[in-house]
């Protein structure tokens, strides 16, 4: 499996974050049902690798990966977890070492252009654009396109359902990563009907 196969199974991913671990396999499942076949799960609540388990088991068609992969724990309990993919914020010379002996589609994070010339240094073409909005949007994006073509970016960070098109319209943007469509009330109200809704919405922005 490919990052890139994962990044355009859908244009945007769900960053999402676990609070209740009896909502995993059901939000999991809305989501895939709307649409979005790749599901980033950020490793920041305690209960995120048994969430993953779960959802996996809900949804083995679905890519579910895991977010904040930020250091050896969050490496090593992406690999236990059984991610398909694995997300970071940035990237350090720990982290590269690790992913250089796994298999697990790795998307490292970048912001400015010296540090998508280190990634692009070490082979990775599909990086995360983060914190996408704070570090200049669409613009940023463009400017670094002229220079470096070869490297296409999965922003994150900031972006809506409305400013996702502005993305997408990029050449070098492949997908956008957001949490608009996770909204907590509806999570909290257990209304997968709804989330299912908002998924579908997100899953056919252009
Ligand atoms: O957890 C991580 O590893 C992250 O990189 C952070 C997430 O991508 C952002 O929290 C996205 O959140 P929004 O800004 O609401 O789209």
């Amino acid at each position: 499996m490919s990052i890139e196969k994962i990044l355009s199974s859908a244009p945007v991913v769900p960053v999402v974050v676990i609070d209740n671990l009896e909502d995993a396999a059901p939000l999991a499942r809305a989501l895939y049902n709307g649409g979005l076949k790749a599901l980033e799960i950020t490793l920041r609540t305690p209960i995120a690798a048994e969430a993953i388990k779960l959802m996996k088991a809900e949804v083995p068609e679905a890519y579910v990966g895991t977010g904040t992969v930020v250091d050896k724990a969050s490496f090593d309990a992406s690999v236990a977890a059984g991610a398909d993919f694995m997300v970071s914020p940035g990237v350090s010379d720990e982290l590269l070492a690790l992913v250089k002996g796994t298999d697990i589609p790795f998307l490292p994070g970048a912001a400015t252009p010296s540090e998508v010339m280190k990634l692009a240094s070490h082979g990775f073409k599909f990086l995360k654009f983060f914190p996408a909005e704070a570090a200049g949007g669409t613009a940023m994006l463009k400017s670094i396109g002229g220079p470096l073509p070869q490297l296409t970016f999965c922003p994150t960070g900031g972006i809506s359902l409305a400013t996702a098109p502005n993305y997408l319209a990029l050449s070098n943007v492949i997908c956008v990563g957001g949490t608009w469509m996770l909204d907590k009330q509806l999570i909290e109200n257990k209304d997968w009907q709804a989330i299912e809704a908002l998924a579908r919405q997100a899953s056919e922005v252009k």
